[in-house]
């Protein structure tokens, strides 16, 4: 894939935070997504390339736009597989809580795994402590592995868990083994990401969340060198169908970077709404509104922070659309 397509991802993800973020706080979650989503399908539009979502909306029939199986993009060469989370932590946005973003992963055909919407059990963490984890061994020991990689004890590995009620023994086996938790309320996919970067704060993502962002966060991590491990957590027979319908037979696999993205040819994007560890929120100013986003590119392992200044006047779609008309200025 071209390195001039980096740009073009920004201008995807960018365009999906800016329409959320205007739902910020507001607490219609429904609102916040379909802004993000159209955004997010109108640029695409406009990028050289022949798409096909293979993470998405959901099936086509529950989803309107961005649904698994829809051809976005000019129609072009070259033939990609395009996977989607215009907004990303949802309820952070409406609440206007930390960690929403819009995110999007690209690879060249077959280069994704074709995860189902159910959950995955996952574990993520930088290029210093690839090769260190082991999904299936005891937490303690992970942590162990990972301290001695990093450098560092145990007691000063930040570890991000989402805080939900099935990872109550998770939880505790961390806090046995002497690390500190950031639990957070929505948005695993930041933190993921945010291991592969230095300085984020945060060395370790580890729990159950949804399977479609662990491929999104495992696109991330292998353009920074990092490593994710996962395994699908089917809650009933219809997750073990869906499944076996995107061709993964055995739920049990576990899954390395390898399984979820099969090479390098890979490009990342993803832009801040709310603030987090990996990026800015988006801020509205007098004139228009600043965005915050970081693009990478999985050959070259280039990784760009682009802070962004977004003019209404002269890009009159990202103007006020959608939301509540005393808002506007007089
Ligand atoms: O809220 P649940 O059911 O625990 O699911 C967790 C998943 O949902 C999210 O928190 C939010 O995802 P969406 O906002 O895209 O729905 C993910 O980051 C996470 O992987
Ligand atoms: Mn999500
Ligand atoms: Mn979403």
């Amino acid at each position: 894939m071209e390195r001039e397509l980096t740009m073009e991802f920004a201008r995807v993800t960018e365009a999906a935070a800016l329409a959320s973020a205007r739902w910020v706080g507001r607490g219609e979650k429904e609102s916040a997504d379909d802004a993000a989503v159209e955004a997010m399908r109108s640029v695409f539009d406009t990028i050289h390339m022949s798409g096909t979502v293979v993470i998405g909306e959901g099936e086509m029939d529950e989803a309107p736009m961005l649904y698994i199986g829809e051809r976005v993009g000019s129609g072009e060469a070259p033939e990609l597989d395009v996977a989607v989370d215009p907004l990303e932590g949802t309820n952070s946005c409406a609440k206007g809580l930390a960690g929403a973003i819009a995110v999007m992963a690209i690879a060249e055909k077959g280069g994704l795994l074709h995860a189902p919407d159910m959950y995955m059990d996952k574990i993520a963490v930088g290029p210093a402590a690839k090769g260190k984890i082991n999904i299936d061994a005891p937490v303690k020991e992970n942590l162990s592995n990972v301290a001695e990689a990093l450098g560092k004890n145990i007691n000063d590995l930040t570890v991000v868990i989402m805080d939900r009620p099935r990872h109550e023994k998770l939880i505790q086996e961390v806090r046995d083994a002497g690390a500190r938790i950031r639990l957070i309320t929505d948005g695993d996919v930041s933190p993921a990401v945010a291991c592969g970067i230095e300085g984020s704060g945060v060395d370790m993502m580890i729990g159950v969340g949804g399977a479609p962002e662990g491929v999104l966060a495992a696109a991330a991590l292998r353009c920074l060198g990092g490593e994710m491990q996962g395994r699908l957590w089917p809650e009933n027979d219809a997750d073990i169908e869906r499944a076996k319908k995107l061709g993964i037979d055995d739920v049990s696999k576990l899954l390395t970077m390898e399984d979820l993205v099969k090479s390098d040819d890979v490009f990342f994007a993803a832009t801040g709404i709310t603030e987090g560890p990996l990026l800015r929120a988006v801020n509205f100013t007098s004139q228009g509104a600043s965005t915050h986003t970081v693009v990478m590119r999985g050959r070259t392992g280039t990784v760009r922070f682009i802070e962004a200044q977004h003019r209404f006047d002269k890009k009159p779609q990202y103007a006020m659309k959608g939301v509540l008309k005393e808002n506007t200025r007089a």
